[in-house]
């Protein structure tokens, strides 16, 4: 059943029975967008349908939007083409770790003029790694993710990454002209050569994220704690310029939890203790459980550890 739906300004197209929608987090939305400043990053690794990304875009910022329901991102491009900006939302169907991962991994060739941006390789076209990887509150339907256009992930990096966890990964991306599928090989060198032709066509004008992002969003509110976990060594402090982002981590709390033992689990899974956090309420979802937004500036204890133990390493 599709539908159109308006909030603050923005329109929303989406057939409720494909995507996750909630009409009372329409203020929760707008509150978020409203800390975001004009010409900001943003990472959205939960986006949706883009009830924060669409808002954000408007704003001024360029937004890095990313959802595992094949569904939603397509409904995403459309209100991203309805409310007319296209051009400040760069959209990706893949697992959510993998997203940042593959955002926070600079390019093997930064040296060179014609920088390959692993931002860009926007997937009309990625493969999850896990199909496993969906949560239940995507709403719907977990549907066969589709393939990398421009560059391979190897799968099982990316199997040892989640494994491991983040500190221990870097996601290798390759400049092959072909992509793995399930363990059988795909040509798709003409695809890549007509995607590789998008990536140049704006890729001068696109921020490298493996620098700067301003604000991360988490909006997966039973199980978004447990992918904190990807932000530990998730930074290389040789290029990373300007303050930490902040992250936006939304959870529930239930009436046997305190935001003390959310902390907690939210520091054991980050590796590091997190200062000043900020607890907002957003909504009671039943009588003894809350939905709150955790909103923290990343602890460089947590981000830069893989290449503190790497400076280490190689001192000895
Ligand atoms: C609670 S909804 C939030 C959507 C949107 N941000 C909003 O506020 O309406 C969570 C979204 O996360 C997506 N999702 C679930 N597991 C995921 C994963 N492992 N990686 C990326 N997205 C995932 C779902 O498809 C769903 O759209």
């Amino acid at each position: 059943m599709v539908t159109e739906v308006r909030q603050y300004g923005a329109t929303f197209r989406l057939d409720y029975s494909l995507v996750y929608w909630n009409s009372r987090l329409e203020h929760e939305h707008i509150r978020l967008v409203s800390q975001f400043q004009t010409g900001e990053t943003i990472c959205d690794m939960f986006c949706g349908i883009g009830p924060f990304a669409i808002p954000a875009a408007q704003k001024g910022c360029l937004v890095y939007a990313n959802d595992l329901n094949p569904d939603s991102v397509h409904y995403l491009r459309t209100n991203a083409k309805i409310n007319k900006v296209e051009d400040h939302i760069r959209a990706y169907n893949m697992d959510a770790r993998m997203f940042m991962i593959q955002l926070m991994s600079p390019p093997a060739s930064e040296t060179m003029m014609e920088t390959r941006v692993p931002s860009l390789n926007m997937c009309e076209n990625s493969k999850s790694p896990e199909s496993g990887t969906v949560i239940s509150e995507n709403g719907r339907s977990t549907g066969e993710n589709e393939i990398l256009d421009t560059e391979e992930i190897v799968q099982d990096d990316l199997a040892s990454i989640i494994a491991n966890g983040a500190a221990k990964r870097r996601a290798k991306i390759c400049d092959q002209d072909q992509v793995t599928e399930g363990g059988s090989t795909t040509a798709a060198s003409k695809k890549n050569r007509s995607a590789n032709k998008r990536i140049k066509s704006f890729s001068s004008a696109s921020p490298k994220t493996w620098e700067h992002v301003d604000h991360v969003i988490m909006n997966l509110p039973a199980s978004a704690l447990q992918f904190l976990d990807v932000f530990e060594g998730l930074l290389q402090r040789k290029y990373w310029k300007g303050p930490l982002p902040w992250i936006h981590c939304y959870c529930f709390i239930r009436s046997t939890e305190s935001e003390e033992s959310i902390l907690a689990v939210a520091e054991g899974n980050i590796g590091a203790k997190i200062l000043d956090p900020v607890f907002h309420w957003v909504r009671d979802v039943a009588p003894n459980k809350a939905m709150f937004c955790l909103s923290f500036r990343l602890p460089e204890a947590s981000c830069f550890k893989e290449n503190a133990t790497e400076n280490t390493a190689q001192a000895v």
